[in-house]
């Protein structure tokens, strides 16, 4: 599926970290975890913050692609599944696992998470309205027509001056 996103969201590393932040202090009412499950790639730096702040030690990664050109949303990949090991913490099925990723759009990737561990709690820092009912916990809710920059994907440019650019 291909979207055209006509607003841009850039996320410095400041924010990130304070969203990050501000996340798993939210997290911090739900009680406590045994694991964390990341979705790669970009679950990896909001799982290790979250990790940090909530002294959470064992991390496990499920590898899911699905976007391959800016905003251009291929068939779903599952690279790598959740180790058994993860899975069965508990009473199983994801019982005392936290999933963190850095956001839901479509929802189709936290779809997927959550079938694998239906029972885990999945945690974004970021949620666009189609995929929010499929996250427990989020912190900034935005568009669906608008595109996350992240500081990991970005870097400084020349911005030209806004009225030049709203000029017809
Ligand atoms: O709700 P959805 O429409 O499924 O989109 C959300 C997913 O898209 C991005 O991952 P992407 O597939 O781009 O891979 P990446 O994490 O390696 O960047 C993002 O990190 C989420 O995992
Ligand atoms: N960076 C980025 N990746 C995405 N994957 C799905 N939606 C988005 C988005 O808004 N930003
Ligand atoms: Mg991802």
């Amino acid at each position: 599926m291909t979207v055209s996103p006509d607003k841009a969201f850039p996320v410095s590393w400041d924010q990130f970290h304070r969203d990050t932040r501000a996340l798993t202090w939210r997290l911090s009412g739900h009680g406590t975890w045994d694991a964390i499950v990341c979705v790669t790639r970009g679950g990896l730096v909001p799982a290790a913050i979250v990790a940090r702040e909530l002294g959470i030690r064992v991390i496990e990664t499920v590898c899911v692609a699905s976007y391959h050109e800016y905003s251009e949303q291929g068939e779903l990949k599952v690279l790598k599944p959740v180790a058994e090991s993860v899975s069965r913490l508990g009473e199983g099925g994801g019982d005392r696992v936290l999933i963190v990723d850095d956001l839901v759009d479509t929802g189709k990737t936290a779809r997927v998470v959550r079938d694998m561990l239906p029972k885990a709690h999945f945690a974004t820092v970021y949620a666009k309205p189609m995929g929010r009912p499929l996250v427990d916990t989020f912190v900034t809710e935005v568009s669906q027509d608008t595109w996350i920059f992240f500081p990991w994907d970005t870097g400084l440019a020349f911005q030209p001056p806004i009225a030049q650019a709203t000029r017809g």
